[in-house]
């Protein structure tokens, strides 16, 4: 068991074990195809599979770049490898319906870290992050090397589920955690097959949690991606 700590709180899951095991394999696996992409901003063209690192200026200084959200269709589990994934969750454990419900089936351990957190921090953990290392993949298996991000954006579910003001409350002060936790582990992974290379979101509270999706890409695209390393965003949803 390997617990990364930053400022007395715990970064990745704790049983986020193994790290040998998940660090600097040199694999050849295949990368699957990318997702039709549908440009909704004025990225740079073919942006692709590439997340956007900030840059420094001549000065050495950190620019200031907005988290861009670049929209796609596609099958949204078909990520290369080393992907962060990142979907929007309640605090009490369940990933019974929506795409949640997906996440369970194709990542079981990664589910059992994030039922585990809620057990042990439940409703503390509204509008933090859970980031949990690609648990459920091995060397040769067929899972891939995804990273998973939780944003707690609701305390509760179904009819206990928070208003939409407070989801929406929720949602940037829980990506800042994620990415903080991202920059994080991109930071001490022992070699470059360890990092998260890229972040892909579906369209997060716009189905149970009932939040409009415009209103939710709006508040995300205020974060200062430069703080972290990480400028750009993929949105990708089934066409
Ligand atoms: N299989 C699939 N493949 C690809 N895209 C899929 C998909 N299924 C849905 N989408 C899309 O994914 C976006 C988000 O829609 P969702 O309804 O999932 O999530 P949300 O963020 O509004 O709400 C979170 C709560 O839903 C869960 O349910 P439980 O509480 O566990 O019951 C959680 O645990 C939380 O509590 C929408 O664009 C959907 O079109």
């Amino acid at each position: 068991m390997r617990v990364f700590t930053m400022q007395s709180e715990s970064v990745v899951s704790k049983t986020s074990s193994n790290l040998s095991s998940i660090a600097c394999e040199q694999e050849h696996v295949a990368q699957p195809p990318p997702s039709k992409r549908r440009k909704t901003s004025n990225a740079e063209s073919d942006i692709g599979c590439t997340t956007k690192t900030a840059s420094a200026n001549d000065n050495g200084e950190s620019e200031v770049m907005r988290l861009e959200i670049i929209e796609a269709t596609g099958d949204f589990f078909d990520a290369p490898q080393n992907t962060l994934l990142v979907h929007a969750c309640n605090c009490e454990g369940s990933w019974g319906a929506g795409i949640a419900k997906a996440f369970k089936q194709k990542y079981p351990k990664a589910y059992k870290e994030y039922a585990n957190h809620c057990d042990e921090l439940h409703h503390g953990l509204i509008g933090k992050a859970q980031l949990i290392l690609p648990v459920d993949h091995e060397k040769n298996s067929k899972v891939p090397k995804h990273f998973i991000g939780c944003l707690y954006t609701s305390r509760g579910k179904g009819r206990r589920k928070d208003s939409a003001t407070s989801i929406l409350g929720a949602s940037k002060p829980a990506m800042n955690d994620l990415l903080t936790k991202a920059k994080a582990w991109n930071e001490k992974a022992a070699c470059d097959e360890d990092k998260i290379k890229e972040v892909r979101m579906c369209k997060i509270n716009s189905g149970l949690f009932a939040v409009p999706w415009d209103k939710t890409k709006a508040a995300l695209e205020t974060i200062n991606g430069s703080n972290y390393g990480f400028v750009t965003i993929e949105v990708v949803s089934p066409g």
